[in-house]
Order: structure tokens, then sequence, then C-alpha cells
């Protein structure tokens, strides 16, 4: 069975998605699109021979789109998202599921009264192999307990619509999903440190910033979120252990060596870094789609991420820290 995805917000990630279903990713097609912005309908209909819409509830009704995608904006998934669950479709929503708790809630309500999860949250970086290598050592036990695990994210620019509680909600959540999922642990309190901030982009951000988390058994983790350093997509992780240490090697595939020194290429974009777990989460969702299964991070994940979120936006506008607040997690998630 091909499964025919209609895509809701096809920009910069949607169309990377659509480009990797349609060359590398096997069992699911692009047949419809739908986006606020008509021109963009317009064009990225016409470019790959799809239906356009210019509202998600059309595309969301068309009986030829068996599951969607939603790669709008955060603060326009929970509506979609709820109309999918509600329409009984399977859907694949971008990270942040929704930029706060609330929304997310929402949608679990939802969930809950349709009595099947539906909903996967694209949290990429669970399917890197180099994340995934470190989970592997560390769950092992092999180097014992996990005591600090130090975290750098770093962009080379972001648009000026990028508001500040963005640095948080939808660019520390990666660090904030990927802690939980690596440490197998909810994030209890937080606090953000506030650096010199850089004078190369907008005055409206707190950039760089420190977000300071803590896990249920008092693990230590520190996430430097830098999202104008004007030259990489620079991603670091590295896991203070009892008896080892174990950090993401440098993105790289080559370094060069000849008469200026040694050197090598930089990552410079999401898509550059993390490609291979792109296609991995998308191609596992496909087949899960097609088996009419579940698979991938829940609407719980977007629900705890979007807590600490929450947290960490209130702990970017008060001093000290902020403690976590999470519902217990309901059945339909055990
Ligand atoms: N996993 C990752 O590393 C990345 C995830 N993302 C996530 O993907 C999503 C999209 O980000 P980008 O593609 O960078 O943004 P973008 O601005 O390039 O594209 C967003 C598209 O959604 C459309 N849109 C906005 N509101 C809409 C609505 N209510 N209904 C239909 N269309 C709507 C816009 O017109 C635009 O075409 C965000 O949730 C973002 O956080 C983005 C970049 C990397
Ligand atoms: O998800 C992403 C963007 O939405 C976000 O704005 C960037 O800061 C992240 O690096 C990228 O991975």
């Amino acid at each position: 069975m091909t499964v025919r995805i209609g895509m809701i917000g096809p920009g910069g990630m949607g169309q990377a998605h659509i480009d990797r279903i349609r060359s590398v990713i096997a069992g699911g097609e692009v047949v419809a699109i739908s986006d606020i912005a008509e021109d963009n309908v317009t064009t990225v209909a016409s470019t790959y021979g799809v239906k356009g819409y210019t509202d998600s509830a059309e595309l969301i009704a068309d009986p030829d789109v068996d599951a969607v995608m939603i790669c709008s904006f955060g603060p326009a998934h929970e509506a979609d998202v709820i109309a999918c669950i509600e329409a009984g479709k399977r859907v694949f929503c971008e990270k942040p599921m929704t930029p706060d708790a609330q929304g997310a809630l929402n949608i679990m309500d939802a969930e809950q009264r349709a009595g099947r999860k539906l909903v996967t949250v694209g949290f990429m970086r669970r399917f890197d192999e180099s994340y995934r290598q470190m989970k592997a050592i560390l769950d092992s036990g092999e180097v014992g307990e996990t005591l600090i695990v130090h975290n750098r994210h770093r962009n080379p620019t972001v648009p000026e619509r990028y508001t500040w509680d963005m640095v948080i909600n939808d660019t520390g959540i990666h660090e904030i999903d990927t802690m939980r999922w690596l440490t197998g642990e909810e994030i209890v309190r937080v606090r953000v440190d506030t650096p010199k901030k850089t004078t190369k982009r907008f005055e409206h951000l707190q950039d760089p910033l420190i977000l300071i988390m803590h896990t249920e058994s008092g693990i230590w983790i520190d996430d430097e979120i830098f999202v104008n350093n004007q030259h990489s997509y620079d991603i670091q992780c590295e896991a203070v252990a009892e008896t080892g240490t174990i950090r993401l090697s440098d993105q790289h595939l080559i370094e060069r060596t000849g008469t200026v020194g040694r050197s090598n290429a930089l990552t410079m974009d999401h898509n550059e870094r993390f490609g291979g777990a792109f296609v991995r989460e998308v191609q596992e969702w496909i087949t899960a789609v097609a088996r009419d299964e579940h698979t991938g991070s829940s609407a719980w994940d977007g629900y705890a991420a979007a807590c600490v979120c929450d947290a960490g936006v209130r702990a970017l506008t008060e001093d000290g820290e902020v403690a976590v607040e999470m519902i217990d997690k309901p059945a339909l998630y055990a």
C-alpha cells in the first residue's frame, strides 16, 4: 500500500520532507499540500504536481489523503493536529507539537477521546546515529550512572520573525526532548543564565543563553543556545558518567590536510547535519502508517517537552529556578 500524504505548511522543512519522500523514502507519496500563503500553494502544488489547498480543513477532509504531515509554524500546529485526530487520520507533526503545555493537553484530550495514539512528533535527534550510539553506551551501564550532560546548540542565524521565546520553545526544545530520551528521566526544574548578548543580530533576543536543567535523579544538564553565531550549525553533546565520558564527535565526514593546515567543512543547517535522522524518522512513520500502527515520539513526549519549555520561558523572564509542572501520565501513553 502506498500511503497518500497531505502536507500542511510546505515551507523549508516541509519541502525537504517532500523531497525525501520522493527520492529516498519508500511507501509514501505526497498527494496534496495546503498553506495559508496562496503564492506558496501555487508554487509548491505546481512544482510537485499535487493538489493545493489554502484551507487545511479541506486537505484533512480530502478522501485521497490517508495521513497528514504538519510543517507549519509551531503556534498553528494544535488546531490542525486536533482536526486530524477527529478525522481519524494519523498525523506527523514537526516539533514543537505545541509551543506551550496547554495546547499539548488539548491534543492529548482529543487523542484520549479517540481512544488511540494517532500523533507522532518530529523529534528527529532520536534517530541520529551518533546520539543513538551515545544512548546505547549509557543504557548498557558500562560507564556507570550519568551525572552531567553538556550541550551546545548553535545556528548561523535566525530570521527577524523568530520571537524571544523561540530560543527555548523552538530551538532548545531539541535538547529538552533529547535529554528526556537520553536519560530516560523527566526534567523537573530549570534555570536560564544570560551571558553578554551578541551585537550581531536582533535586540529582541537574549542570544546566547544557557538553559540549566535538572532531572528527577539529579542529573545536571546545561545547554548553550546561540542562534546567530554567524558561522555554522554546530550541535555538540557530552555526557559525563561515573567511569567514562561520551561525546558526539564533530559532524564532518572527512578532514583535509595540506599546506594550509588541517581543516574540515562545517555543517550549515539541520538538513545537512541531521539528514540521515530525518530519513529514518519519516521512513519509520510511513511504514507504521501503512500497518495502521503508531510509532515515534507521542503526544505525551510533545506535552512533556512543552512543560519544560513553559518553565524555561518563565525562567527567561524571572530570576532563579522554575519547577516544571506536569500532569500524571494518562493510561493511553503508559
Ligand atoms: N526538526 C528540525 O530540525 C526542524 C524543524 N522545523 C520545524 O518545522 C516547522 C516549519 O518550519 P520551517 O519550515 O523552517 O518554516 P517555514 O517558514 O519555512 O515554513 C512554514 C510554512 O508554513 C506555512 N504556514 C504557517 N501557518 C500556517 C497554517 N496555519 N496553515 C498552513 N500553512 C501555514 C507558511 O506559510 C510557510 O509556508 C516548525 O514547526 C519548525 O519548528 C524547522 C526547521 C528544522
Ligand atoms: O528545528 C530547528 C529550527 O526550527 C530552529 O529554529 C533552529 O534553531 C534549530 O536548530 C532547527 O533544528
